[in-house]
């Protein structure tokens, strides 16, 4: 009989999307260490500073289609899309898509499609408090970011915040951007930051969308 080898190896385990489906519902956010393979976090740690070191990577904006501008005082990292061109790009949107599945199944969130970039900040870099979801347009809904930076120490800064939606003032956790932790969270309600970074910091952020069209106009990808 003829065996077929599975697409991939990463299967997030059960019990911890989960946890990452209760989280949303109780607070619109979770944070998991250790919930992305360390084998798969280091091959697009690789990935990533190679882009870095050869310069392939492109400074990152803010705002969509005309909207869209270098706001060096907003963010300063450099990012490049995601595509499939690697086993273990793959692996990883093959892991967001078990995670889209799940949402949907147990939150009827209605998600059709991920778009994710590698971010690369460079020491001294930062982005700004602000929501994922462009004002007006709901078409991100559940954001994702995933840390790649091996051995991240105490005094690494670069810490991502989560505050209150009520009182975007007040803190509410601080995650250390290390390789294997996982962060989630509602795009349109949970404000956020990343601190300046002392070191080099990598992650790849991603969104899960609904189709917005809004005015007759179909929402750009991106
Ligand atoms: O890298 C992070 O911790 C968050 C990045 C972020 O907020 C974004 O790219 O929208
Ligand atoms: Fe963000």
């Amino acid at each position: 009989m003829m065996t077929t080898t599975p697409l991939c190896d990463t299967a997030l385990p059960r019990e911890r999307l989960a946890e990452l489906v209760d989280a949303l519902v109780e607070q619109g956010w979770y944070v998991g260490k250790g919930f992305l393979p360390a084998d798969l976090c280091a091959e697009l740690y690789q990935e990533v500073t190679a882009m870095a070191d050869h310069e392939a990577l492109e400074a990152a904006g803010i705002g969509r289609g005309q909207a869209h501008a270098l706001r060096r005082d907003v963010r300063g990292d450099a990012i490049r899309w995601l595509d499939r061109e690697s086993r273990a790009r793959r692996r990883y949107l093959e892991a967001m898509g078990e995670l889209q599945q799940e949402l949907n199944r147990a939150l009827f969130l209605g998600l059709f499609e991920y778009e994710a970039h590698f971010a690369h900040y460079p020491p001294g870099a930062f982005y700004r408090q602000h929501l994922d979801s462009f004002r007006g347009r709901a078409n991100r809904v559940v954001s994702t970011v995933g840390y790649l930076n091996p051995d991240w120490p105490a005094d690494g800064g670069g810490e991502m915040v989560i505050f209150d939606t009520d009182a975007p003032e007040r803190e509410l956790a601080r995650v250390h951007p290390e390789a294997g932790t996982f962060a989630c969270f509602l795009s349109e309600s949970v404000p956020h930051e990343v601190l300046a970074t002392r070191l080099p910091r990598a992650s790849i952020a991603g969104w899960f969308r609904r189709n917005a069209s809004l005015g007759g106009l179909v929402d750009p990808a991106r």
